[in-house]
């Protein structure tokens, strides 16, 4: 540890370790919204601010300070005048009158102090001058005391306005900023999630929206704060008069400048000294690694999803060695952090700020003031207390400002998050409705590609396929061929390289998402399990039928589960385990907390309700396409027979036509010949296509693992 605390980690700056790639689509922007080259300004700016000029490639982790020099000063300024407006019409928009009177309050509230001040002043001396005349009034100090209550009064009565004021406004704004972050969450999708500077763009945006609600308790700017800018601001600007008016009789001048040197100098001490680090984050990326890592250990050990594979395969000495390690690691990482700010320099600093020579220097210009003639007991409470004020409001306004600095790039992230356009929408002179056909969904694929971000080759290559409306497609082939892929470019959930999909003879790319996912329903292979009840798992499937008990009961007779769903302590009503859910490890254990009123269910019965959910919406008309992807990898074979016999009931008509189309994805080649024709997957491509004879007399690779599988 010595050596690192010599290699001073501390100055360098956070970056991320490992380079982050510069994803294909980095940002699009809101067509019919407002000029696109604001907010195409504001994210350049937000992620310029990123950029390290020492460090070129790398940018500085979400969350952490910007360093405080000219560059970042100007891109601030910037974000400022493209955002402010924006944000304060925002919130203007929801209380005008109450935020006007609160700002005008809170300029009031600025100036009490000195109000206070000078009134005390007043009254100590007239109390001197009756004490040192000899003429002692009582009536005159009652009144003096009656002018002190009646302030005090008046000064409480400003301040409870102001302060309930302020709730309301707060309150407001508060829920808005929270629905448009909720608002943004939900309408992005899975590609431009995966788009690494997103996700820190979210990451700041969400901690602009944090500070609202911890009211800077995370050390973060909010726009409440705002408010405290303008108290501090006005509470300078009346202290600073009332002391230059104690000086303006007379030719007191340098006076004022050294009780204003001596006032502001401690504070500024401060500032240069808090200045020359970053703060905010992990100085380090080593650092960063090992709280992760503990944060991960700790996980483990807690986590009762992770309990039965730590005891098999004995993971309990391998986490505690790592966690300890880590520990040890960030527990390093500390003591240095203490033995800088504890350096001869740090040292110098706040011995100076600590000793008596700046108090000495406040009481300087009051002992000269003292020998003139105007100098009175009040006067001298006055510029003591003002002077001490002045120190204080000073320095409060120093870090605010600083954090106020570093905010405005968080409010940037906030501004340029609310522009950003899901990768798979299409803009608004593209979109089409979606073009019903009745006999279900006809999808061709040519010449398709695609690859994740982080592969290194296509995951997909060069995909022909023509699915007929109404027909039934099986997906065959080894694991990791990629079939599961191919079902999520289908489904819209990924996007794809090159080549076109067309579905009922128009551009995917056309359909808005969210109008094409109302004609489809699905079970995924890694399907979710909602921490809820039955019915709530099941009822998402058709979020307005979610309610009602016979259609989500249907669902589930149609897919199997409603014998097992019976016997369940409640029925539909019994709330589920999830299993995943890492809130639930760290939820006390006591009885009757979460874990021991929930129920636990087997794999094939989650697949079950699963499938439940996929059938809620199945019959509906304009749901033209049912993807399964191995629907019934954890079913017995009746449970699969039925299941397809279902499906095959669904797609038909009650004339016996076909109304939609059905893809699944299969590792049992039993269910596969049920389909109309069959696609063999190798390595990314469909190798073979038919139907199940055809493929056997090819005597390929699907007729290879028929074989296999008999
Ligand atoms: N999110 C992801 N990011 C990067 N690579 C991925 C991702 N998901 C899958 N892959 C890779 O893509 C390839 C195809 O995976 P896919 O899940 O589509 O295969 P599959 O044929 O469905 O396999 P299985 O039969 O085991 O379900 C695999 O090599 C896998 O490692």
């Amino acid at each position: 540890m010595e050596e690192k605390c010599h290699l001073s980690h501390f100055f360098s700056p956070p970056v991320f370790s490992s380079a982050q790639k510069i994803p294909k689509v980095a940002y699009q922007y809101e067509e019919d919204r407002g000029p696109a080259r604001a907010d195409n300004d504001v994210y350049n700016s937000w992620l310029k601010s990123r950029t390290l000029p020492q460090n070129t490639g790398t940018l500085l982790a979400p969350g952490n300070h910007r360093p405080f020099d000219h560059t970042t000063l100007r891109l601030a300024s910037r974000i400022c005048k493209m955002c402010f407006p924006d944000i304060l019409r925002l919130f203007f928009a929801l209380h005008p009158w109450r935020t006007v009177l609160m700002i005008i309050l809170q300029l009031v509230r600025g100036m009490l102090p000195v109000f206070k001040g000078f009134s005390h002043a007043v009254l100590i001396d007239e109390v001197q001058s009756m004490i040192t005349s000899g003429n002692f009034l009582w009536l005159r100090l009652a009144k003096l005391a009656a002018t002190e209550v009646i302030r005090a009064v008046l000064e409480f009565t400003v301040d409870s306005i102001a302060s309930s004021t302020e709730n309301i406004v707060h309150t407001s704004a508060r829920f808005l900023i929270e629905y448009k972050q909720m608002e943004q969450r939900v309408r992005l999708d899975v590609p431009t999630l995966a788009n690494p500077i997103i996700r820190d763009l979210l990451h700041e945006s969400d901690l602009f929206v944090r500070s609202f609600v911890g009211g800077s308790s995370f050390g973060l700017f909010s726009m409440f704060d705002f408010t405290r800018v303008l108290v501090l601001f006005s509470e300078l600007v009346s202290h600073l008069f009332l002391l230059s008016s104690l000086f303006w009789k007379g030719t007191h001048s340098p006076l004022l400048f050294l009780s204003l040197l001596s006032a502001v100098l401690p504070p500024v001490l401060t500032w240069l000294r808090g200045n020359r680090t970053y703060s905010g984050g992990y100085d380090n990326p080593q650092e960063a690694h090992a709280v992760a890592r503990q944060e991960k250990m700790r996980r483990l050990a807690y986590s009762d999803y992770h309990r039965s594979e730590v005891l098999l395969f004995g993971l309990g000495p391998w986490v505690l060695q790592s966690w300890a390690r880590a520990r040890r690691t960030i527990l390093g990482f500390e003591h240095c952090h203490a033995a800088d700010e504890s350096g001869l320099s740090s040292q110098f600093w706040s011995y100076l700020n600590s000793t008596g020579l700046l108090a000495a220097m406040q009481n300087l210009p009051v002992l000269i003031l003292l020998q003139s003639n105007a100098a009175s007991l009040g006067m001298f409470t006055l510029y003591r207390s003002s002077i001490h004020a002045l120190f204080y409001t000073a320095g409060s306004l120093i870090t605010t400002l600083r954090l106020a600095f570093q905010g405005v790039f968080l409010m940037g992230a906030f501004c340029a998050a609310m522009h950003v356009q899901p990768q798979l929408q299409p803009t608004a002179d593209k979109a089409i409705r979606y073009r019903r056909c009745s006999k279900g969904m006809k999808i061709e694929l040519k010449n398709l590609t695609f690859s994740y971000p982080t592969s290194r080759d296509p995951v997909l290559k060069d995909i022909n396929l023509t699915i007929e409306a109404g027909e039934t497609l099986a997906i065959v082939g080894l694991n990791g061929s990629g079939k599961s892929t191919l079902a999520n470019v289908l489904l819209r959930i990924l996007d794809f390289d090159s080549g076109i999909i067309t579905v009922n003879g128009l551009d995917i790319r056309r359909y808005r998402p969210a109008d094409y996912h109302a004609h489809i329903t699905s079970v995924f292979q890694g399907f979710s399990k909602y921490d809820g009840s039955v019915k709530e798992n099941v009822g998402v499937g058709l979020i307005q039928e979610s309610q009602n008990p016979s259609a989500v009961h249907e669902a589930l007779r149609l897919a199997g589960a409603a014998d097992f769903v019976k016997a369940l302590p409640q029925g539909m009503k019994t709330k589920l385990k999830t299993g995943n859910s890492e809130s639930s490890a760290w939820l006390p254990e006591v009885p009757g907390a979460y874990t021991h009123t929930r129920h636990e269910l087997s794999g094939g019965e989650w697949q079950r309700l699963a499938i439940s959910r996929a059938l809620m919406r199945a019959h509906r008309p304009e749901v033209e396409l049912i993807l399964l992807d191995e629907p019934t990898s954890s079913l017995d074979a009746h449970a699969q027979n039925r299941l397809f016999n279902t499906v095959e009931k669904i797609a038909t008509s009650s004339t016996g036509g076909k109304i939609k189309t059905v893809i699944f994805i299969t590792h049992r080649l039993s269910t596969a010949r049920r389909a109309d024709k069959i696609a063999m997957m190798e390595r990314g491509r469909i190798t073979e296509f038919g139907t199940h004879e055809e493929l056997l007399q090819r005597d390929g690779a699907y007729a290879a693992l028929y074989r296999a599988s008999v």
